[in-house]
């Protein structure tokens, strides 16, 4: 026969708080072969399973050697360490120690699971040593669904699977009834009779009876070691010298996982709490995109690309006169809105640029051509006729390279005589109007001015949907001068070549005082407000995120105290601390990218209600959530959840594995 395991010496001290030892084993010697099934008895206290637990290398603090095969199990690697627990030694616990989340094929293969065995290798060798022990028709049940005598039958199988030479049984038969033992004692003999070596602990008499040998320990020391028989050995152990392979990330996510779905309603309420931080960061970026996108082609679309409107003052109020307004001074108050109204009626001198201004204005770097302008606004004053049909004109201003040929629909731009009209307006009055001859009645200053001009063409609205009328500059001026009135230019226009000159020419503009276009005061105040809600939105984010970390830490923390026991069996299958802080760290990824998912998919289903919503009132979607924005979503929730994961993985994983299986 084999020597498989020698004891020499074993001498173990257990340190006390107050900075005492105690001497739990007191010089043990002894030596074991293989086909033996040895029973170590002693009363409680005696140090049975502190025994069991060096020999089993789950305990490395001792003094002394532990020989497996000739070498001294102290002075094992971790991985050294790992890979005994996986070939050498299989552990059958009192307590079954099975895991539930698992079915018992997994139970059974988790050892090879560990080892990076292929599944389906690993599943046909659990069934069959399922079958071996009786349990054929039970594989794919969870360990709450069968009896205690089977799970020890399952335990059993499980310590078989990686063919160890040396089986460590802590009480196998302590909590089962008398026929349950003699079945499972009878598996127990087979497996010494297959050439293994059986080191079981008991209290039983009994039970020990049905053994080879049996080893008596009281106090720490070995007081007895008596040879009852030998067993008819069937064969000599032949180990295989491959050493096992570590197990992969996929495993590790495959066992994280299966445990998550056995906590669903605690993980999905975990994964939502989380979504929701992302939620708010994707939708943040996408409506951020929506709405630039919508603003630019809004801008590109309205204006000449090759223009700047320039007004002496802003036609709706900036930042600081928000200010003033909100401020309440009612005096304040009146002035700003007499401004804004003089502004955007044309009237009072504020709005009137001098010939310094044009000066100042064409000397900008890049402007081309100075285009002076007018443009009024009137409630009712104004209007156009043709054939009694009659339609009020609201905006009466000149013409300037702002309207491109493109945006004249029909005819061509005015000149002397002749009146461009918009559109909707000139539809109103007859479906053929270009060409035509209209009434025009005009107040100019405190003149009433009625003439006839001839129609020159049709144009589609630019961002108003005011009832506009333009003639030239110069066709206005001699209008104002034949009715004793001075045109000066309320509005001006400066042209570029080329357009890429332009964001510099707004830029100036601003720097000497002056203001834009009302759609750009608009735009301005709309990415104000769009710049508010992202604020909040990334406030929102950044709590929820911190909080949904803290909730990931907890949630970890709590299935690790839950799972110590679990951890504790992990190491003794031969788990390494990588592996158990894998599993972990799984998890924590797992919840990251459910939430990830979860955080974009509530962003896709707002894109469509809100854009739905926009495009009815708007007509423009203003969400718009693209591939990049949904993987940064889902990216930084699995970063959040995994560094969070990783202080809970790392304490799972430091985890004594004696005290993890001490556990109740
Ligand atoms: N972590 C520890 N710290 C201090 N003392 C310990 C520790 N673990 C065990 N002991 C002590 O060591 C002695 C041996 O304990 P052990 O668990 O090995 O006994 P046992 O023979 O297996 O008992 P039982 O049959 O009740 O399981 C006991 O006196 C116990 O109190």
């Amino acid at each position: 026969m084999t020597e498989i395991l020698q004891l020499k010496n074993v001498v173990k001290f257990y340190q006390l708080a107050d900075g005492e030892r105690f001497e739990a084993l007191r010089s043990i010697s002894a030596s074991f072969e293989a086909g033996e099934l040895v029973s170590i008895v002693g009363e409680s206290g005696s140090g049975k399973s502190t025994l069991m637990n060096l020999i089993g290398g789950l305990d490395s603090d001792f003094s002394g050697e532990i020989l497996y095969r000739g070498e001294n199990i102290h002075d094992y690697s971790p991985k050294q360490l790992a890979d005994y627990h996986k070939k050498s030694i299989g552990f059958i616990f009192q307590n079954f120690n099975l895991i539930p989340h698992l079915n018992l094929i997994d139970n059974v293969a988790l050892a090879m699971t560990l080892s990076n065995v292929d599944k389906a290798t690993r599943d046909q060798k659990a069934k069959e040593l399922l079958t071996k022990v009786g349990l054929k028709d039970h594989v794919y049940k969870k360990p709450d669904q069968i009896s205690g005598g089977q799970k020890q039958r399952v335990a059993i199988a499980r310590a078989l699977i990686n063919d160890p030479d040396v089986i460590i049984a802590d009480e196998p038969t302590g909590a089962l009834d008398a026929q349950t033992t003699d079945t499972v004692l009878d598996l127990i003999k087979d497996i010494a009779q297959s050439g293994k070596l059986v080191l079981m602990v008991t209290h039983s008499d009994r039970v020990a009876s049905h053994c080879t040998r049996i080893l008596r320990i009281d106090d720490g020391r070995l007081i007895s070691d008596e040879q009852l028989g030998t067993l008819n050995v069937e064969k000599e152990v032949k180990k295989e010298t491959a050493k096992p392979k570590n197990m992969s990330l996929l495993n590790a996510v495959r066992l994280a996982f299966l445990n998550m779905k056995a906590k669903l309603g605690r993980n999905a309420l975990v994964a939502f709490g989380t979504s929701i931080g992302i939620m708010a960061v994707v939708l943040m970026l996408a409506l951020g995109r929506g709405v630039t996108t919508y603003i630019k082609d809004t801008m590109n679309s309205y204006a000449n690309p090759n223009v700047t409107e320039v007004h002496r003052q802003s036609m709706v109020p900036d930042q600081k006169q928000q200010k003033d307004l909100s401020s309440g001074d009612p005096a304040e108050l009146s002035k700003i809105q007499q401004n804004n109204m003089a502004a955007l009626t044309g009237k009072g001198t504020d709005n009137d640029f001098t010939a310094k201004d044009l000066k100042k204005l064409s000397a900008i770097k890049g402007v081309d051509k100075v285009e002076k302008g007018y443009s009024t606004l009137s409630l009712g004053t104004n209007s156009v006729t043709y054939k009694k049909q009659n339609a009020t004109i609201m905006t009466l201003q000149t013409m300037s390279s702002n309207i491109t040929k493109s945006s004249i629909v029909d005819g061509k731009a005015p000149k002397k005589g002749e009146i461009l009209l918009d559109k909707g307006t000139a539809d109103l009055l007859d479906e053929d109007l270009v060409g035509k001859k209209v009434n025009v009645t005009l107040t100019l200053g405190d003149k009433k001015v009625e003439e006839t001009f001839t129609v020159s063409g049709t144009y589609e609205q630019q961002g108003s949907n005011f009832s506009t009328a333009i003639m030239s500059y110069s066709e206005l001026n001699r209008l104002f001068t034949a009715n004793g009135l001075q045109l000066k230019p309320n509005v001006v226009y400066l042209y570029t070549k080329n357009k890429d000159n332009t964001e510099k020419i707004k830029d100036k503009v601003k720097e000497l005082g002056f203001s834009g276009s009302m759609q750009e005061t608009m735009t301005a105040m709309f990415t104000q407000m769009l710049d508010v809600v992202s604020y909040v939105l990334a406030a929102i984010a950044a709590v929820s995120l911190v909080v949904s970390a803290i909730m990931i830490l907890v949630v970890l923390n709590i299935s690790v105290v839950e799972r110590t026991k679990e951890i504790g069996v992990l190491k003794a299958l031969g788990a390494r601390r990588r592996d158990i802080r894998r599993i972990f760290v799984s998890e924590a990824f797992l919840i990251g990218l459910s939430s990830g998912l979860l955080g974009v998919a509530v962003t896709f289903v707002l894109q469509l209600l809100v854009n739905r919503f926009t495009i009815a009132t708007f007509e423009v979607p203003v969400v718009s959530l693209t591939l990049s924005y949904a993987l940064i979503g889902i990216g930084l929730s699995i970063v959040i959840s995994m560094i969070a994961g990783f202080l809970p993985a790392d304490r799972a994983s430091k985890l004594d594995p004696v005290e993890a299986l001490r556990k109740e």
